[in-house]
């Protein structure tokens, strides 16, 4: 009995564990999950200061316009070796971000002024409190910046750093092994003989956990014998938190994979998902350690790494995988005909119009065995069983 795709995420989240976390250099973070909240060392800003090239001043020694006031200092944004001082009726010199002086509590930009020789004029009217970033205006120590189960991106680094946050705890990414099965694929670049072909399953995979700041441990391929599926298994399953094989789990004469799963004491997950493409999907668990047995048409392959393993990934990390489904498209061009019992994963492109609806339009060549139209998709859209064929779809950008 097929799975339905809501069954087979639920049955895959139930599977999957957090992994244990561990601290690591912000700078290494990106791509990991805070198991932990990150929060601010100490207040932002840390003092008060100046936001602009300047002169500080008392507002109550602005009593005309112009005004004239002695210049009895200088405050660079720099370290000091005391807090500046502001001696009253006379202005500091002040650049962007140097310490606002004791005193002070207004900034008057160098636009409004006009410089004498150790005097300035101001020239324009400025209200007190005038150009100034109070100490803890953002936020005070110790409040969180990012809260658990945060994915770290770039966007995030620098309000981290800012913070004084140097290193945080993450949960430990997990570490995968790929094996490709087939006797008819060529992994190392030889020559290919009649009834061979290249490896695409192989650096598709490699690429795609990459670009997510997973690279696999390894990329291994297995011949179609039962004893190798095995070792290759046991091997895997010793050294990673996920193994995705691809290729051996329908009914061939050489489909090991699901047998030498049980073999090694897996525990099946599922097997078999209605779906198009992807459909003879296998998962299985050992030890808290999952398999995905991908089916090995590169198509489905594809599929099944985004919808299954990608959230599978995401929640060893500790984060509740993102809801791509809640994108919406109108369907333009062809319509797209709808599977009765499964349902159909699209590749296709989306664009926008300029008033800002959202298009989408399936591309042709879409049998699990043609990867041609990656070369244009942006988008896969999921189109549910029935008969009617949908004038909106729900999409994830690929
Ligand atoms: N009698 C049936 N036959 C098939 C069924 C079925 O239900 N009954 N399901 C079909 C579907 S759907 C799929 S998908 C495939 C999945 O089969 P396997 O997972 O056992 O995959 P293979 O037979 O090993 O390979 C399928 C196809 O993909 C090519 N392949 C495999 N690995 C790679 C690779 N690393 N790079 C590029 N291409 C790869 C392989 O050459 C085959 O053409 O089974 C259908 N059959
Ligand atoms: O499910 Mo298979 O991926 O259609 O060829």
């Amino acid at each position: 009995m097929l799975k339905s795709v809501e069954d087979a995420l639920n049955l895959i989240a139930a599977a999957t564990q957090p992994l244990h976390a561990v601290r690591v250099p912000l700078t290494e973070a990106v791509h990991c999950v805070l198991a932990e909240p990150a929060r601010a060392h100490f207040d932002l800003p840390r003092f008060t200061q100046s936001a602009v090239d300047g002169y500080a001043l008392r507002h109550q020694d602005l009593t005309a316009l112009p005004q004239t006031l002695p210049l009895s200092g200088h405050v660079a944004a720099a370290a000091q070796s005391q807090a500046p001082d502001l001696k009253p009726g006379t202005a500091m010199r002040i650049l962007t971000g140097g310490m606002l002086p004791s005193g002070a509590d207004t900034v008057v930009r160098q636009e409004k002024t006009r410089k004498r020789n150790a005097a300035i004029d101001i020239v324009e009217a400025v209200g007190p409190g005038t150009d100034i970033r109070p100490q803890g205006e953002e936020c005070r120590e110790g409040s969180v910046i990012a809260k658990v189960g945060t994915l770290v991106t770039p966007a995030l680094i620098a309000p981290l750093a800012t913070a004084g946050v140097e290193n945080v705890s993450v949960r430990q990414p997990p570490r995968i092994v790929v094996l490709t099965t087939g006797d008819e694929i060529v992994s190392d670049g030889s020559k290919l003989r009649l009834g061979q072909i290249p490896d695409s399953n192989g650096p598709q995979l490699a690429a795609w956990l990459t670009s997510w700041g997973i690279p696999p441990l390894r990329v291994e391929h297995v011949p179609d014998h039962e004893a190798d599926t095995r070792n290759a298994l046991e091997r895997a399953f010793a050294d990673a938190d996920m193994v995705l094989s691809c290729g051996g789990v329908s009914v061939g004469d050489h489909d090991y994979v699901p047998a030498a799963a049980r073999a090694i004491g897996a525990r099946e997950v599922l097997w078999k998902v209605a779906q198009k493409p992807g459909m003879p999907l296998f998962v299985a668990e050992r030890a808290g350690r999952l398999l995905f047995g991908l089916p090995g048409n590169p198509g489905s392959v594809l599929v099944n790494l985004l919808i299954y393993v990608r959230t599978a990934i995401l929640r060893m990390q500790g984060m509740e995988p993102p809801r791509e489904w809640s994108r919406f498209a109108t369907v333009k061009g062809e319509t797209i005909q709808p599977e009765p019992t499964r349902v159909r994963w699209v590749r296709g492109i989306i664009d926008y119009t300029d008033d800002g609806r959202c298009n989408f339009e399936a591309l042709g060549g879409q049998a699990s065995h043609m990867l041609g139209n990656l070369a244009q998709a942006n988008a896969l859209a999921r189109i549910p069983r029935g008969s009617t064929a949908p004038t909106w779809v729900r999409w994830m950008p690929i």
